[in-house]
């Protein structure tokens, strides 16, 4: 069967002779995704790529079967959303509304569809009773909100996320964990860039960690994190209640909150 995304020895430098990709083949299937590692191994890059923002310099990357150097942003925008980072990047309507019916209407969702749409993902992220009111009157956190609704109007197959968790509390955090969730059960690929290891542990399947521009690890979340030294190579911690299992001389790789309570309480 196809993968949602299939990386062939992806290879990107924005200039001649500095790979910031230095050849990367995976798939991407409907797993949730997190990707880690540190500041500028490549995060933001890969996703770009996957976007067909930037075109790889070697290497092919096929979303839904479309290689993206053959296919342009615009048709490949039916396929993958990628929510930025900084939502002022993204943000650009004066109506709440409007700016998250923008990019349905793009890609070509009729009037009503749209709204529709809209409206759904604006209940999903808490907002719909805002309708009417100015994007840049909301604070930084709903803002980052609105884009993720913007996004998730589109109703594309694959879902990418740069940081969402970022200037979000408590709440805003278990949203965007209800958020993933919600898209999984719907069957689309969700793919999430996060420097929030317990965030990852709790919410994710499959962790792929970036190093300088290469896959250093890849594979389930418990698996994954298991490594702690390889890790550290890449200056990544490991969630901190595995942290502490370790600490304790807990020999199973307990990596949240519930499963440490769980296995104390089975004891
Ligand atoms: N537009 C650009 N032009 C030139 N170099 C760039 C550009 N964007 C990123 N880089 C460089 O590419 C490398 C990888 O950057 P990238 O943003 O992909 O890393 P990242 O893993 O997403 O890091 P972060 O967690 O800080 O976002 C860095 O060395 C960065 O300086």
């Amino acid at each position: 069967m196809m993968s949602e995304i299939e990386v062939r020895n992806l290879h990107f430098s924005y200039t001649k002779g500095q790979e910031v990709l230095a050849g990367i083949t995976l798939d991407l299937n409907l797993r949730p995704t997190a990707i880690i590692g540190q500041n500028g191994a490549g995060k933001t890059t890969f996703v770009k790529l996957l976007k067909g923002l930037l075109k790889p310099t070697e290497g092919d990357i096929f979303v839904k079967g479309y290689n993206t150097k053959e296919k342009s942003v615009a048709f490949l925008a039916r396929y993958i959303g990628l929510v930025f980072q900084n939502p002022n990047d993204q943000i650009f309507k004066s109506k709440l509304i409007d700016e998250v019916m923008f990019g349905p209407l793009n890609i070509g969702q009729d009037e009503k569809t749209a709204k529709r749409n809209s409206l759904e993902a604006l209940d999903l992220v808490g907002l719909r009773n805002r309708i009417n009111e100015n994007p840049y009157d909301l604070s930084l956190s709903d803002r980052k909100l609105v884009s993720i609704a913007s996004i998730l109007a589109m109703d594309t197959d694959i879902i990418v996320f740069d940081e969402p968790t970022i200037a979000q509390d408590y709440r805003g955090k278990e949203k965007i964990k209800d958020i993933i969730r919600y898209l999984k059960d719907k069957g689309k690929l969700v793919i999430t860039i996060i420097h929030d290891m317990d965030f990852v542990a709790e919410t994710f399947e499959r962790v792929i960690v970036f190093n300088r521009g290469k896959v250093l690890l890849d594979g389930d979340t418990r698996f994954v994190y298991s490594y702690r030294d390889k890790l550290r190579t890449a200056s990544l911690e490991q969630p901190y209640v595995m942290q502490l299992a370790q600490k304790l001389d807990i020999e199973k790789p307990l990596l949240t909150v519930d499963e440490f309570t769980r296995w104390l309480n089975d004891r």
